[in-house]
Order: structure tokens, then sequence, then C-alpha cells
């Protein structure tokens, strides 16, 4: 189903140009990333998206519709990067309010209060107050709240800052489970978590798109990341140039070697590269077929 249409789509503050004739089409399906530095744009796209501001011109449609139109009325939700709820009223108190304003009735609102709340794993804390919560569970409230009424987008806008690792393991997993039912757009730095978690990765950079990356497919040329415990790099990478269709070696990191290789090669470079670590008695950490986002994105 189409999720998204850009076309030529801009941007412009004043005479800042934030959003620069950008086409885009996204189908629904696993969680899209939006990366890019500060200032790329990434915010005002998601303000596009959500019909809180307008194109200065160029076409944006989602699920076919303008958006703010009153057909994507709980269609589209976003949990803001600041989001908060009032610290004075419990989660069910305020939640219910949402739901309301979503038109449900009194014991609907009730019921999806619950309903979300189960699904962030806060089922126990409906009647805590907001300001008794931990940055963890201020978050999944968010989340609980950007999920009232089914909506079938979600922006999330660095849903795990700030969250201790715990903390961001469950966000994850509550994105990765409910990813059947709701297409996520997640603006974040986190590239590590992008890639755990997102089919798609949209790369912004001075308000355009630069690049599209499917983390579904394959890398376009073959690729071996070699992650080493710490040994003599330099060595390694001579020895490793030898290996029968092996095209270019490219540092990355420090103990990390990006092999590229000839694709004819594929089935048997990654046993020669083992045999020979281990004729070198040299231990690896991780051996990944492709390469990292960061990687992708950067090299
Ligand atoms: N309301 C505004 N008025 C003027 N300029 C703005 C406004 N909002 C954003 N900008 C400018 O537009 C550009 C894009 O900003 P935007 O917030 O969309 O970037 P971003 O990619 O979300 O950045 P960050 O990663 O820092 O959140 C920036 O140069 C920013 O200063």
């Amino acid at each position: 189903m189409n999720l998204l249409r850009c076309s030529a789509l801009s941007k412009r503050y004043g005479n800042k140009l934030a959003l620069d004739k950008v086409d885009l089409t996204l189908e629904t399906g696993s969680p899209i990333a939006l990366v890019g530095p500060n200032g790329a744009g990434k915010t005002t796209l998601m303000s596009l998206l959500l019909g809180f501001i307008k194109p200065s011109s160029g076409d944006i449609k989602v699920f076919g519709k303008q958006p703010g139109s009153t057909a994507l009325l709980g269609k589209v939700a976003a949990l803001p990067q600041d989001a908060a709820l009032d610290p004075d009223f419990s989660l069910a108190t305020q939640l219910a309010l949402y739901a309301r304003l979503h038109g449900f009735s009194n014991k609907a609102a009730a019921r999806e209060v619950q309903r979300v709340l189960a699904l962030v794993g806060l089922a126990d804390a409906a009647n805590a107050l907001p300001k008794a919560l931990s940055h963890g569970m201020s978050k999944r409230a968010a989340i609980a709240q950007a999920l009232i009424g089914n909506p079938k987008l979600v922006l999330l806008d660095e849903p795990t800052a700030g969250l201790d690792p715990v903390n961001a393991r469950h966000v994850r997993d509550l994105v990765t489970e409910l990813a059947g039912d709701i297409t996520f757009i997640i603006s974040s730095h986190n590239l590590e978590e992008l890639e755990k978690l997102c089919g798609k990765v949209l790369y912004l950079d001075h308000g355009k798109l630069s690049q599209a990356v499917d983390l579904t497919k394959p890398d376009s040329q073959a690729y071996l990341t070699l992650q080493m415990q710490p040994c003599d790099m330099t060595a390694l990478q001579t020895q490793l140039q030898k290996l029968p269709g092996v095209e270019a070696i490219q540092p990355s990191g420090k103990h990390t070697l990006v092999l590229r290789y000839q694709p004819e090669h594929a089935g048997q470079l990654d046993i020669q590269l083992l045999q020979l670590l281990q004729q070198q008695q040299l231990a690896y950490r991780m051996l990944l077929k492709g390469r990292t986002l960061e990687d992708q994105l950067f090299s």
C-alpha cells in the first residue's frame, strides 16, 4: 500500500531552504529510518508529513491524502522527541482525554487506555502520575499516547534518546512487535539501532534526499566486514589482499576491515578467510556479510 509520495517537495523558512525538491515514494511495511546531520531537514519533513506546516512548493501525499486532512485523522500519529505528559494527572486520566479527542466514548476510551498501556508494558501504572515515572517509563507512556486509535503510520523522533540500554531495548522490541500493523518512520542519530530496526534508510543532507538504502536487499556490490580481536591489522590486511577475488580492503575503525570482492567468489571467500585466520591463529570478533549501515552511508 502506498504510504507516502513527495514530488519536488520544498520548504523554505524566510531565505533558509530547509527541504530542497525532495522526490520520494514509500510503501507501508517495515520501519523506515530518517537520518542526516543536524539541520538536514528531518524535523521539517516530519512536520510536513503530519500537516503541521505547509510546503513552500511541490506536493506531498500520505496514504494518498493531503497531510492534516480529516481523512487522515487517527491514521497518522507522532512521538515528538520532547513529548511529555502533564506531571500532575494520572496516565489513565490523560490518555483517556486523548482517546476522547479521537472520538472514543467514555467507556471505549477507558478500554483504549488499557489496550495502549498494556502494549507498552505499563498496564500496572495506569494510576501513576507522570512525575513519578522513570525516564524509560515516561517514554513508553508517550508512545502509548501515540498508539491511541490504532494509527497506521507513527513517526518517532529519537525514541530511545537518553534511555538506558535496557529501556532502549524495550522500546526497540515494542517497535518490532508492532511493525506488522503499523509503519514507523524513525528519526535518529543512532545508526546501529536503526540497522537493527529498519528495512529502509533515508539520508537527508542540506535539505536534499541524498541516499536511500534498502537494508532488506544485499549490498549491490559484494562486501565482507571483519572485526578482529586486537592484532597486527596491517599484516592481516596484506594477507587478506592475497585471497582470490578480493578487490579492495578498507579499514573501518580500529580493528575492523571491509573487504570488497568479486561476486563470483561469494561462495568460498568467507570460508577461505576463516581458514586463513585459523592458520595464523588470529581471533575474530565478528564476520558480517555486507557492510554496516555506517559504512554504507559514509564510505
Ligand atoms: N521555524 C523555523 N524558522 C527558521 N528556520 C528553521 C525553522 N525550523 C527549521 N529551520 C531551519 O531549517 C533547517 C532544517 O531544520 P530541521 O529542524 O528540519 O533539521 P533536522 O534535520 O531536524 O535537525 P536536528 O537533527 O538538529 O533536529 C535548519 O537549518 C534549521 O535551522
